[in-house]
């Protein structure tokens, strides 16, 4: 069937918040024609997408790999001493939602009251929070309690422990205990801000799939009714005003191989309204080639100005990730093996998967468990003046927002290519509110040409103190496990080989067990080699002391290795539009009729989590609001979820397995 030129609704972009959208107005009204245009492909029964434990494919950035699209920072960085980062982001239905590591965190409540914009409390919210989202409460080994005041149960998004939990998880929790790290049942409850917990994933314990958006809010509705049109692999170039009102968009293919390079654009029209989902850093691209955007901006690249909204790509943020490698023993459970490609290993893998999905270890992202923390007041004093002062503005009154996540994946989260043998384990730190903000803005009217891309990251001195601090913090529970067994020195800063704190690598008798054969374990090799001591259980530990050098030596490596965490927010500001604003509160963009954002590009500050649960929210929020304004009411529960257990009575058109 050929899909209609004009329709209500035309929501430009696939992901969490774009999916919770056009399926929930869809299913809302049978009557109401509803678009939904994604630059990437469909994610339907995509075995690289629907099975959890394969999710760091996702990241090569090969040539073959076009789930995701690869934003690389166009200026070298003296934040990064010259470096240009790259922060990768979906190409493909779902969004993030569809290639992210699974794990499943939510805001603290001031961190949306820090929005301040009507309806947009952390109470307000809760409702929808509560719509998006159902726990599978486990019975047997893998029981996960919760409050019931605050998380949802019965919408089509699934969060579960997935099928296994590595023992290293429990080794973790009980290290971040020893260093002041309390175990919590559930530290999501949007007010724990210091505490460690069992991670939860998204992902569908029954089924051992990956809860991605599209398949809880798209394909659901897509098979029980045929008003929701999808268009794959095809981008949006911009939005058609007539005056300021936004009557249409235009969309091109997604790879442009075709008409001796020139670009075909297909209009739609839109009857009711447009909206932008197409993410931080493809939202404000679409808003400037429409005319929407600084009025400089638009004069330079010859674009008529529809709204002069110089806030539109600006504010860009993240969370900042940095992972610092250890060695575990040899019997610990990670999926290093498999990740590195043996062969044996990924046939009983996905093996398992395919027979018993509810405990194999492929149905789980290998993060099994976190913490969120605050620092003491004796550590803010060895944090400098930046980040102090930032704390007594952001912070301190502020009690439950956490400055750092931590948590640990079973396996190196690493080029395998790039490491020795063995068995590994990563801690992986990221800062939740930086300081440091970046821009995007289009370099040209062409959809096809690369924008101007300035990431920001660590432009704000303050952002140092606290990623150093973690790095030591989980660096003390790296050691403090039983599976310890050293560091992998590459991945850990450079320090003087003489400092007490330098870097020390597995140990002999585990490198033996390793490599039995082997002729050359533990030559003397000089500087090359500093083995650590062998594992003793009785060992009580000392914290490493770390002198100013040291500390250098952090820095040096936060800026050689920091990392977007995947978590880009505001680049299309909800806030007033004298400070910078581009939508309002019911997430109008400002000087247009008829158009509206939705998506994570108009959080006008940071959220301290990973970031789909977020993203759902405003999508959630979003359509309640389209809906109101259409005289439409959101049906509950969703439409049936294709591969989700079927529940008694209900039709589906999928089976479970
Ligand atoms: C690698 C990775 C790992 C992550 N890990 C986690 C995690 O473990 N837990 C967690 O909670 N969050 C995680 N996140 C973050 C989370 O997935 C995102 O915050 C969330 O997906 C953002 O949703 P969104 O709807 O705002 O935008 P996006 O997910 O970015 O979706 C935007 C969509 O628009 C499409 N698009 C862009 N431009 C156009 C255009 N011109 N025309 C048409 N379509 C367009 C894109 O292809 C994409 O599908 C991760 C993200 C990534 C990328």
């Amino acid at each position: 069937m050929g899909h209609p030129d004009e329709v209500d609704v035309i929501v430009c972009g696939g992901g969490p918040a774009g999916c919770v959208v056009a399926g929930r107005l869809a299913y809302a009204d049978p009557s109401l024609k509803v678009m939904l245009i994604e630059g990437g492909a469909n994610n339907r029964d995509d075995p690289w997408v629907y099975r959890p434990g394969i999710f760091v494919k996702n990241m090569q950035r090969d040539g073959i790999n076009d789930k995701a699209k690869f934003y690389v920072d166009t200026m070298q960085s003296s934040h990064l001493r010259g470096r240009q980062s790259i922060v990768p982001c979906a190409n493909i239905l779902g969004g993030g939602s569809s290639i992210n590591f699974q794990m499943y965190t939510r805001a603290s409540a001031s961190d949306w009251d820090d929005f301040k914009s009507p309806g947009w409390t952390a109470k307000d919210l809760l409702p929808l929070m509560k719509r998006a989202r159902f726990f599978l409460m486990m019975r047997g080994r893998f029981f996960k309690p919760t409050n019931n005041d605050s998380h949802g149960y019965d919408g089509p998004i699934a969060i579960s422990n997935g099928g296994t939990i590595t023992a290293l998880a429990q080794d973790f929790l009980r290290a971040s205990d020893a260093v002041g790290i309390p175990f919590s049942d559930d530290i999501q409850d949007l007010d724990t801000s210091h505490a460690s917990e069992i991670w939860a994933k998204y992902i569908n314990r029954h089924t051992g799939r990956r809860s991605d958006a599209a398949t809880a809010y798209v394909h659901s509705v897509m098979d029980v009714q045929s008003n929701l049109y999808l268009r794959t692999n095809a981008r949006v170039s911009r939005v058609i005003f007539e005056g300021n009102k936004a009557v249409g968009v235009a969309y091109v293919p997604a790879k442009n191989r075709a008409n001796g390079g020139q670009f075909k654009e297909t209009i739609v029209r839109a009857r009711k309204c447009v909206v932008l989902s197409s993410g931080t850093l493809g939202t404000p691209q679409i808003l400037e080639r429409s005319g929407v955007g600084s009025k400089g901006l638009m004069e330079k690249l010859g674009l008529n100005c529809v709204s002069d909204l110089p806030g539109v790509g600006e504010q860009y943020q993240d969370h900042y990730t940095t992972l610092s490698i250890y060695r575990v023993s040899n019997e610990s459970t990670t999926l290093d093996d498999f990740l590195r490609g043996d062969k044996e290993v990924q046939k009983e893998l996905f093996q398992e998967w395919e027979v018993s999905p509810e405990k194999a270890r492929l149905s789980s992202n290998a993060i099994d468990a976190g913490f969120k923390i605050r620092p003491t007041e004796a550590e803010l004093k060895e944090m400098g003046p930046e980040f102090n002062a930032l704390w007594d503005k952001y912070f301190k009154d502020k009690p439950d927002k956490p400055v750092m996540f931590g948590s640990i994946v079973s396996g190196a989260y690493a080029d395998h290519a790039l490491l020795p043998p063995g068995k590994y384990i990563t801690m992986f730190q990221y800062l939740e509110y930086p300081a440091s903000r970046g821009k995007i803005h289009i370099s040209s009217p062409d959809p096809y040409k690369e924008p101007t891309f300035d990431s920001g990251f660590m432009n704000d001195k303050a952002d140092f103190a606290p990623i150093r601090w973690s790095y030591k913090k989980t660096r003390e529970i790296a050691r403090r496990m039983d599976a310890f067994r050293g560091e992998l020195t590459s991945h850990h800063p450079h320090f003087h080989p003489a400092s007490p704190a330098a870097a020390r690598d597995i140990d002999i008798r585990t490198a033996k067990e390793l490599l039995p054969n082997a002729f050359t374990v533990g030559i003397h090799m000089g500087t090359w080699h500093r083995p650590g001591e062998p594992y003793n259980p009785d060992l009580v530990h000392d914290e490493i002391k770390y002198t100013e050098e040291d500390d250098k030596a952090i820095d040096d490596w936060i800026s050689d290795h920091v990392e977007t965490t995947w978590h880009s927010l505001g680049t299309c500001a909800m806030k007033p539009r004298e400070q910078g604003g581009v939508v309002d509160e019911r997430l109008n963009v400002f000087g247009t009729e008829n158009l509206k954002c939705v998506d994570l590009s108009i959080c006008p500050d940071n959220l301290g989590t990973n970031t789909y649960s977020s993203a759902l929210l405003v999508g959630e929020k979003g359509a309640s609001l389209i809906a109101e304004e259409l005289g439409l009411k959101i049906k509950v529960p969703h439409a049936p979820v294709p591969h989700a257990p079927i529940p008694k009575g209900v039709p589906a058109t999928q089976q479970v397995r």
